[in-house]
């Protein structure tokens, strides 16, 4: 599991530790100088994805044009590249944006690092304040200091063409919302200069976070210079890991500065490149404190439903499909292949007539009979029920109506056969009439969920929930009571414990029928765990989390870097399960 923690649980961390002495700034400059040493000596396109994470179509690189196109960044390219192959960087120039905090801070005494390893390092302080001990140990080692007020935007702009690495010390977290003037205005212009310059833009590294995104919620109230790596100190930070923020951190890499981990133990060991499992996590920290969670598949093998000697189908979990319509058979086809290939007990679907022969010729597995069942999927591939919308939904929202009373109780147990747990996707998602339990999985997408939203009296649309997730996915938790999982690039659950946000898909996985096989996935998982997720009301978001990560991968492996069709996510699903069960 990784675990990114609020601005105020990063505080309440660092508070004993400086107390004691411990020189966090210390360690958090020098993990982020030799971060940046790293990256200057792999040259100035190692590892650079194309900018697809910062939502870019991929930039063009300058290749053969290199030395006689009399830009800017040739001879820092040029330079990169020959230090790269030996691993030089001397010579090699750094910008630093700095702000007034902290985060200035580590940025400053980290540039003092690369002045020592012989890099040529301006500092631009962004604020009339600066971190004094930071400034003079920059100053000190030879750092070039100007100020916003002294030298014009533009100017900061060459410079920057001009360097290697760009170093985002801007804001950290203690920033509260959109960067103001004047650093709003100069990320502004910087991050439309990236824009324009493609791979001519020097890596752009951010201090603990990309400046002015929502620590602790992951939006992107106002400018940000998208960065290629996040150097972030002693613990994930939510915005790291959520969307829209997270899209503009790059790869994240967390430095182990000592805060404590699990076990209550000094986490700190000189510097930890690269995420440790485990070494991070507070302890003792209430869910409600803003932390916000990412499975890892560890975690998921622990919660999956693998069968015991003692085990048949009905002990197993039978899950009962209502989904379909003559209109969209291929949804009844895709959520039962993702519930029969998860490995339930039995998958029973309920619809017309010729969608269930259709779903036969498919798997001939499932059931096509009406029968007890341990969790439902409802309502993939059926017409919402509105206002204008006819009876032209083939019985379908009258069998919705009748599951989604058994899911909340308001049937007695007698005639329903217990209360049970239900993914409710689709069409299902405009026939709810009664508040839910958490045992209920609502799984829109954006447009879904603002739509949900406007029924609950709202005033929010598709881009409002894009621009913040996290927010709207718990408010809906909260005006419904249901467990809600907002799918996404970055799927968001949200239910009465930990927040998770799973990002274990390629983007091809954004393709029709693809949230059709998920909702099978979850389908089978809530049937297999069907009298767990009734007794534990938090374990309904742990199994949506695990659908969400063995769907990504699935789609992972079915699309192998290349196109996806939903059925093949479907299919892939036996071997990830394996795979992440150790088979
Ligand atoms: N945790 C750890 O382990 C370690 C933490 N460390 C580092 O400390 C950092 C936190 O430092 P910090 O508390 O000094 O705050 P920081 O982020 O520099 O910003 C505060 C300044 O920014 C300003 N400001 C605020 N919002 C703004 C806005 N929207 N637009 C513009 N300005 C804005 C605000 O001004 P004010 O609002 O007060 O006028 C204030 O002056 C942390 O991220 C990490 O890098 C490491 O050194 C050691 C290990
Ligand atoms: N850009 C993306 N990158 C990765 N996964 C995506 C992206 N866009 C959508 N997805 C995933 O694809 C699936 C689409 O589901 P949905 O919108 O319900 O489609 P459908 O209703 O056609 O099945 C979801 O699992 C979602 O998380
Ligand atoms: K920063």
């Amino acid at each position: 599991m990784k675990d990114a923690w609020s601005s105020d649980e990063v505080r309440k961390a660092e508070e004993p530790l400086i107390a004691a002495g411990e020189p966090l700034m210390a360690r958090a400059a020098y993990a982020l100088a030799q971060a940046v040493l790293r990256e200057v000596a792999a040259g100035p396109a190692a590892g650079r994805a194309p900018d697809r994470r910062a939502g870019r179509p991929a930039a063009v690189r300058l290749g053969g044009s290199l030395g006689s196109d009399g830009l800017p960044g040739t001879a820092r390219i040029r330079r990169a590249r020959t230090a790269g192959t030996r691993g030089e960087v001397r010579g090699a120039r750094a910008l630093l944006l700095v702000g007034p905090g902290n985060n200035g801070g580590d940025t400053l005494f980290a540039g003092a690092h690369l002045v020592r390893r012989g890099m040529s390092v301006t500092a631009v302080l962004a604020s009339t304040r600066a971190h004094e001990e930071g400034l003079a140990a920059f100053r000190s080692a030879g750092g070039k200091v100007v100020t916003l007020a002294d030298i014009r935007v533009p100017s900061v702009v060459q410079s920057a063409l001009a360097s290697d690495v760009v170093l985002d010390g801007l804001v950290g977290v203690g920033a509260r919302g959109a960067l103001r003037p004047p650093a709003g205005g100069l990320v502004r212009t910087l991050a439309e200069a990236r824009e324009k310059a493609g791979e001519r833009w020097p890596r752009t590294i951010a201090v603990d976070i990309p400046s002015g995104i929502g620590v602790d919620d992951g939006a992107v109230p106002g400018p940000v210079l998208p960065a290629d790596r996040t150097v972030t100190f002693g613990a994930l930070k939510p915005g790291l890991i959520l969307p829209p923020a997270a899209h503009l951190a790059g790869e994240v890499e967390l430095v182990d500065v000592g805060f404590p981990t699990v076990a209550g133990t000094t986490g700190w060991s000189g510097a930890v490149w690269g995420v440790a499992p485990g070494r991070h996590a507070m302890s003792g920290t209430d869910p409600a404190s803003g932390r916000v969670r990412r499975m890892e598949p560890a975690d998921v093998a622990e919660l999956w439903p693998v069968p015991s000697p003692h085990d048949h189908k009905y002990t197993r979990g039978v899950v009962g499909v209502i989904a379909g319509t003559s209109t969209y058979p291929g949804a009844a086809v895709l959520a039962t292949s993702g519930a029969v290939l998860a490995g339930p007990g039995m998958v029973r679907y309920l619809g017309p007539e010729a969608v269930g022969t259709r779903v036969l010729l498919a798997r001939p597995e499932v059931v096509v009979a009406g029968g007890r069942v341990q969790a439902w999927v409802l309502g993939p591939g059926v017409p919402g029920v509105g206002p204008e919308d006819g009876p032209d939904d083939d019985g379908q929202a009258r069998r919705i109506f009748g599951a989604l009373a058994a899911v909340t109780g308001v049937l007695s147990e007698d005639v329903t056969g217990g209360k049970m747990p239900a993914v409710i996707d689709a069409g299902a998602l405009t026939m709810l009439e009664h508040r839910l339990p958490a045992w209920a999985v609502l799984t829109p997408h954006a447009g879904e969920l603002a739509e949900l939203l406007q029924g609950l009296g709202h005033d929010v649309d598709r881009a409002a929930v894009e621009a913040q997730p996290l927010h709207w996915v718990r408010t809906a938790h909260q005006a419904t009571g249901a467990t809600v999982l907002l799918k996404g690039a970055i799927t968001v659950v949200a239910g009465p414990g930990d927040v998770y946000a799973q990002a274990d898909a390629p983007t091809w996985t954004g393709t029709a029928g693809s949230g059709d096989v998920l909702a099978g996935i979850l389908g089978t998982l809530l049937a297999g765990r069907s009298a767990d997720v009734v007794q534990d009301e938090t374990l309904a978001a742990r199994l949506a989390a695990a659908a969400v990560l063995v769907h990504g991968r699935a789609a992972a492996r079915a699309s192998a870097g290349g196109p996806l069709a939903a059925l093949e996510i479907a299919r892939a699903v036996p071997a990830v399960v394996a795979d992440l069960l150790g088979a």
